[in-house]
């Protein structure tokens, strides 16, 4: 679930990369993996710095300053596809026809046919497993169709077009034609979002800005923004001093699923996505979650509720509120670790959990617990928290989540693995709570999360993770193609990366 960014100033002379390296912070929840900048400089030439690494490592104070030009575009990512190789970071770049760089939030569904098709009928090369670098290329073979000089804003449409009639799967992008434009797009069913926003400065001309979640434009005074419309793009010229941005409603929306995982774990709670805030969802998902615990669970069976930091908090916090129990901080986090679940592997993922969190005996010894998290994904967490929370002398332990069973792939941005991974594929709660170690497992209902998050406009999400039917369907041996390439990339007894990581653009200081 990556993060993505694209600012254009009115002021051509500004520098636009240490505002899109500030605005990357805020988005380095949606991934750690990866980070990258490009930039559009006088006579269209392109800057680029990305790699492996959190964007304050990656985006030096040396590299940041050699980024020139006034418009450009950030990604942080955190891998689905292919592999998390350094030559898969993004944005990704082809230089035909008049220079085209792209940043993709999302996952396609239908790479194989993809793949066929770039090789067999546009003859392009495609140099990583990255669906980005499809993506783009995609858009870029689209756009050579015309085979024109000077590309317009008609072109691009109707060249973006032919990507919405071509790619099936969640994709939101920011992405750039060298010395032209800064544009951005979302896929039909709006299953990943995309904000655009406005900044008027002091001498009246305007900035603008494209970005995954709300935060950012607030807290960059991009004041006046809305959500893209699923299907809908918007063009902004390089020179936006002097031209206004041009919104196209390029295919007709199918049906607006955003996803229901943005809400439950993954946008931060102070963003607001398709006018949905995520921390009120979260709230409302305590207060259910409750009302369930009250069914099964009597009401001295608990004597304290525990989060698990950080995502749950909100939602734990509620929970203890309706339940009229203490809310306690049993569980310390050392905030120099980042987010487990979006590593890159299990082994990393599983040694991150302790690191990151530490149990406050005080608050377990002795008592009936009730931790909450906001989901049970490969149960790399809560074993170990239930674990924590045992060995501390708790002597119930019980596990709620805000999320449902999650029991199948997530196929448009998470690496939620191959289904068997998952803690509770093929299992029933009690076997779940076997599993993890504790003495009851307690879901939300899908009813109830819906419930949580719809809205007068919105009241269907994309729920694919709780049962298995996806918005866009898959194509055939697509879910078997993914998880070749995954136990391929798994298999490698050296780091993945270091085997498949000479990319193109290397620089010698990586
Ligand atoms: O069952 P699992 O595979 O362990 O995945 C689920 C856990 O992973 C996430 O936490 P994470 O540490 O990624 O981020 P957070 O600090 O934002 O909660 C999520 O909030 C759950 O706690
Ligand atoms: N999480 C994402 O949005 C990932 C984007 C893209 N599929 C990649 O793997 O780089
Ligand atoms: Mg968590």
């Amino acid at each position: 679930m990556c993060g993505i960014l694209g600012i254009a100033l009115a002021d051509e002379t500004c520098p636009v990369a240490p505002e899109l390296c500030d605005g990357s912070i805020f988005l380095q929840h949606r991934g750690q993996d990866a980070a990258g900048i490009a930039t559009c400089g006088a006579r269209g030439r392109i800057y680029q710095c990305k790699g492996n690494g959190m964007a304050r490592d990656v985006f030096t104070q040396q590299r940041v300053s050699g980024l020139a030009g006034s418009m450009g575009i950030a990604h942080l990512r955190y891998p689905t596809a292919g592999s998390s190789a350094n030559s898969e970071a993004q944005p990704f770049y082809v230089n035909s026809p008049y220079g085209v760089m792209l940043a993709h939030n999302g996952n396609l569904v239908n790479t194989v046919s993809l793949q066929r098709y770039m090789d067999e009928e546009v003859h392009r090369h495609i140099n990583t497993d990255s669906d980005s670098e499809l993506l783009l290329n995609i858009f870029a073979a689209e756009l050579e169709k015309h085979n024109k000089y000077r590309v317009n804003n008609e072109d691009v449409f109707r060249a973006l077009e032919g990507v919405y009639r071509l790619v099936r799967g969640g994709y939101a992008c920011v992405g750039m034609l060298a010395g032209f434009a800064l544009f951005g797009f979302r896929d039909p069913n709006g299953i990943r979002p995309l904000l655009f926003g406005e900044r008027v400065n002091e001498n009246g001309t305007k900035d603008y800005m494209l970005a995954s979640e709300s935060v950012v434009l607030k807290a960059h005074n991009f004041t006046t923004y809305r959500d893209l419309k699923p299907g809908e793009a918007v063009i902004i010229p390089k020179n936006c001093e002097k031209g206004e941005p041009e919104f196209k409603q390029v295919v007709p929306m199918n049906s607006h699923r955003p996803d229901l995982f943005e809400y439950v774990y993954f946008a931060r709670p102070d963003s607001v996505l398709d006018g949905i805030s995520v921390y009120h969802t979260r709230l409302r998902m305590g207060t259910k979650l409750a009302e369930n615990i009250l069914k099964s669970l009597g009401p001295d069976e608990v004597d304290v509720v525990v989060p698990v930091p950080d995502t749950a908090r909100t939602c734990a916090l509620q929970c203890a509120n309706v339940l009229g129990k203490p809310y306690r901080e049993g569980f310390v986090k050392n905030r120099y670790v980042g987010r487990t679940f979006i590593m890159p592997n299990q082994k990393e993922r599983v040694s991150s959990v302790r690191r990151k969190l530490n149990p406050m005996e005080s608050e377990f010894h002795g008592k009936k617990v009730l931790i909450v998290d906001d989901s049970i994904v490969r149960g790399t967490t809560s074993k170990e928290i239930v674990n924590m929370a045992k060995e501390s002398g708790a002597t119930k332990v019980y596990f709620a989540s805000a999320a449902p069973a999650i029991r199948y792939n997530h196929i448009y941005g998470i690496d939620l693995t191959d289904n068997k991974n998952l803690i509770a594929y093929n299992k029933t709660e009690e076997e779940v709570a076997e599993a993890i170690g504790c003495d009851k497992v307690i879901y939300q209902s899908l009813e109830d999360l819906i419930d949580c998050c719809k809205t007068e406009s919105i009241d269907k999400f994309e729920v694919g993770v709780f049962t298995g039917n996806y918005v866009t369907g898959v194509e055939d041996g697509y879910l078997h193609e993914l998880e070749r390439v995954r136990a391929l990339n798994q298999s490698n007894k050296t780091d993945v990366k270091s085997e498949v990581d000479i990319g193109l653009y290397n620089a010698a200081d990586y």
